[in-house]
């Protein structure tokens, strides 16, 4: 993705993107709303089946002053390709990502994370992921295979009901 998706705010694209399902019980650490500790990701998909998500990482998730812990900015990434994975109707797990840190991530501002599943072979999905801050300037990038675990219980990810995770 050397481009950031055109998907200006989430609110002002109602018709264009869909909101990702995710049980009340789901402990995620991304996106899990019974993980008080978690950073409650909340994700949309476009028409694309690209994964997108606003929010603000509050400060105790801080590495240098006023910026996110590199850790969790790989975190940030994982989960949204993980969610372009899943909008995919596919169960997988990151076997391999790797991570270009290209400016600080600002804590405690908004940022938007964009994914999507760039080629498929077998079980093997390649994918990619960008963190973006208010003014859509790239701040990371991230590269990343998932394999598939098992066959997708539930081949649509916005329908309502409990998710297999995540
Ligand atoms: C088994 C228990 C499962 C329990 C849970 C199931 C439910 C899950 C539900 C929902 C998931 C969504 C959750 C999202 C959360 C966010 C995403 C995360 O953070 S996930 C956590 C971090 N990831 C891990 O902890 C994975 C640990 N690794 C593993 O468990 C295994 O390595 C696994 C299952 C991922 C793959 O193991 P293999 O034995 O099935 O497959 P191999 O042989 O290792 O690799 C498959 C293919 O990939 C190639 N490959 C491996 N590394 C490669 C690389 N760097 N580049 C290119 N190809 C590579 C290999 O050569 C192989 O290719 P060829 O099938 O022979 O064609």
């Amino acid at each position: 993705m050397t481009k950031p998706l055109q998907v200006e705010k989430l609110t002002r694209y109602a018709d264009a993107v869909r909101k990702f399902a995710s049980a009340a019980q789901n402990r995620c650490f991304g996106c899990g709303a019974a993980n008080e500790h978690g950073l409650h990701l909340e994700f949309y998909l476009t028409q694309e089946l690209h994964a997108v998500c606003e929010t603000t990482v509050g400060d105790f998730f801080e590495g240098p002053k006023g910026f996110v812990h590199g850790g969790i900015i790989a975190t940030l990434l994982d989960e949204t390709m993980s969610k372009a994975v899943r909008a995919h109707g596919l169960v997988a797990m990151t076997r391999h990502m790797e991570v270009d840190y290209q400016r600080p991530v600002p804590s405690s501002e908004e940022i938007r994370l964009e994914g999507r599943v760039t080629r498929n072979e077998g079980r093997k999905h390649w994918t990619e992921a960008l963190i973006l801050n208010g003014h859509g300037k790239v701040l990371a990038h991230g590269k990343g295979l998932f394999i598939e675990v098992k066959p997708a219980p539930d081949p649509d990810p916005v329908k309502d009901g409990p998710t297999p995770h995540g």
